[in-house]
């Protein structure tokens, strides 16, 4: 009751006993009943953390039975995680924020996949700074098999290592320690054995440009150095900062309190990167995470080479990790097929006070540009050592929740941590209940939306969504069907952060597992005809054989499906039907 006293008295307009209906709301998950429709949606969702539980555990049972997840005559492409999140929490029970796994030595057999599977991993990332190619190829060829044989639909993606000033070598295999004072040898040169308070670096011209009386960064602040004295190449340094000196730490320059831009004579792709992109084509993965990108044209021009080069479409993610980067955010978006995120980097280059606020500038440039987001890194960095996050941890899992990020990602936590399958059920269960309040506040009637499209194809195509989420809002529908081949008309529903679940149907299965990483959508494969009727006719059917929709679900669809075959007249439309 005090505290109830205490923050009516610091200007809530909510009385007391309003603010203790919304607290228990809150707490207990008492759903907001605004239309006769969205209650009843809401109380087949009485406690969605409790049924989720449940349902994991009923997907554990079943997975021995269930069959491909390869398109079959007359079926409907469902993941099994999904279809069992569906059928034991309803509609509104579907997580819409997706997740990200790194996968690492802590989760790269069989059964860990599997687990993270199980447990609601949407993606999983390769981060091709580590390990072996043959280890790489190992993990995707056990991700397509799971997908195959087990159905599930866990995306691949690879994370270029990307071009970066680091420490090879510390004379340390662990992590070295620099005390206070203590000189250190900076230099490129490759030493055999032992040489105390000596660094390699990677690169040949780390040097170009540092003064004495510079000061080096370890990994955004672990330890730092200053510049004493420039020998050749070298530099000779003293350990003003006292810290650890991890493998393969990252190096940034500072003069005056500000980072040194230097021309690095590095393209954004290293020779490695390419031949890693090569067997990403050749392993058939689903994305690219490019590090590092400083400008829009290694994405386009990665993009023109996938295009060329792989049969299936590939979706370029770029990290935005780098003062460059956040400089010409807009084109860089715009020329990207999604983004991440990537904190860890990030707060080496800004300070790390702006990095919330740059997170959220981020995540809505995205939005309004319609490009997925992944928040990335340190989530729940305490979890790689503890079964348990810190509450500062869930709460900064739930501010990206809030932002109504697409996706979050695990690093350390699922790649090297004891508590990986933990970690991510951390991420689910955080997600759905900043995703229900969000829906209980309606905050989604809140987002403001740019206008995107210039070619009047694209202006329909983007009133149609609009207006499509407006529609199913007001009436509280209970689910929202599309239609789409490459997955546009699904991405700009998903733009608007609507209640109801976006179910995407397509035929193309790169659409499906691109779809992966987009708020909201459950993509699911299909045939799809040029007869929309049809294709309505035979999708519901198809659901409802599921047991999984009931009489008097209103269901709104909508079509974009273009006709390939002949001239006929594009027909866009949004129809509402109930069923019978
Ligand atoms: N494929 C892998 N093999 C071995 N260790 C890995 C792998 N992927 C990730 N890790 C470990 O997990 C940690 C966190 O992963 P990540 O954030 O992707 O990398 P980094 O810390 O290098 O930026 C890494 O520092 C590394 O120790
Ligand atoms: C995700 C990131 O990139 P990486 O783990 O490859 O350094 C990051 O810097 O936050
Ligand atoms: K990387
Ligand atoms: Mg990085």
């Amino acid at each position: 009751m005090a505290v109830v006293g205490d923050v009516a008295l610091m200007g809530t307009k909510i009385s007391p006993t309003k603010l203790i209906g919304k607290l228990e709301k809150r707490v207990f998950g008492v759903p907001v009943s605004s239309s006769k429709r969205f209650s009843f949606s809401q109380t087949r969702n009485l406690d969605v953390s409790k049924s989720r539980l449940t349902a994991v555990r009923a997907v554990m049972q079943v997975e021995k039975i269930q069959s491909s997840s390869e398109l079959k005559e007359g079926s409907l492409g469902f993941d099994v995680v999904s279809e069992r999140e569906l059928k034991e929490n309803g509609f509104l029970g579907l997580r819409k924020t997706k997740l990200v796994c790194t996968i690492g030595p802590a989760c790269s057999s069989f059964d860990e996949l599997e687990k993270l599977a199980i447990a609601g991993m949407n993606v999983a990332r390769l981060n091709m700074c580590h390990n072996s190619r043959e280890w790489h190829q190992d993990v995707i060829r056990k991700i397509k098999k799971l997908n195959q044989e087990k159905g599930y639909s866990v995306s691949v993606m690879i994370d270029t290592e990307g071009n970066q000033i680091q420490v090879v070598d510390h004379g340390s295999s662990s992590s070295a320690k620099a005390e206070e004072d203590s000189v250190w040898y900076f230099t490129t040169e490759k030493f055999e054995g032992s040489r105390p308070f000596t660094i390699q670096a990677n690169y040949e011209g780390f040097s170009e440009g540092v003064n004495p009386g510079d000061e080096i960064v370890i990994d955004g602040g672990m330890a730092t150095f200053e510049v004493t004295e420039k020998v050749g190449n070298d530099l000779r340094c003293k350990c003003t900062d006292p810290g650890l000196l991890l493998p393969r730490a990252k190096l940034s320059f500072w003069r005056d309190g500000k980072i040194l831009r230097r021309d690095y004579d590095l393209p954004t792709l290293s020779t490695k990167d390419w031949s890693d992109i090569v067997f990403g084509i050749s392993e058939g993965i689903d994305f690219i995470a490019v590090s590092f990108v400083k400008d829009a044209d290694a994405i386009r021009h990665l993009r023109d080479y996938l295009a060329t080069k792989s049969s299936k479409a590939i979706k370029v993610l770029a990290k935005i990790e780098s003062l460059e980067s956040l400089r010409k955010l807009e084109e860089i978006v715009e020329a990207s097929d999604g983004i991440m995120i990537a904190r860890g980097d990030l707060g080496v280059e800004i300070p790390l006070e702006q990095i919330p606020s740059v997170q959220e500038d981020i995540t809505y440039v995205c939005r309004q540009l319609n490009k997925p987001v992944i928040v990335a890194s340190q989530l729940l960095e305490s979890m790689v050592e503890y079964p348990t996050p810190t509450r500062a941890e869930v709460a900064d899992v739930s501010e990206a929740v809030r932002q109504y990020a697409d996706a979050l990602m695990l690093s350390g936590e699922s790649a090297i941590g004891s508590y990986g399958i933990k970690a991510l059920s951390v991420l689910r269960t955080t997600s759905t209940r900043m995703e229900q309040s969000c829906r209980e506040e309606n905050r989604q009637t809140l987002l403001h939306q740019r206008k995107l499209g210039v070619s009047l194809p694209d202006q329909i195509a983007e009133q149609i969504c609009n207006c499509a989420v407006e529609m199913a809002e007001n009436l509280g529908v209970d689910a929202i069907f599309v239609y789409t081949r490459h997955g546009k008309m699904a991405s700009l529903l998903s733009r608007n952060r609507p209640n109801p679940p976006i179910f995407a149907f397509t035929n193309d299965n790169s659409t499906r597992m691109a779809l992966n990483l987009q708020w909201g959508v459950t993509p699911l494969l299909t045939d799809l005809s040029d007869d929309m009727e049809a294709n309505v006719k035979k999708t519901v059917e198809l659901i409802k054989a599921k047991g999984t929709i009931q009489k008097d679900d209103a269901i709104l669809v909508v079509s974009d499906i273009i006709p390939i075959s002949t001239a006929q007249t594009i027909f866009q439309s949004i129809q509402v039907m109930t069923i019978a």
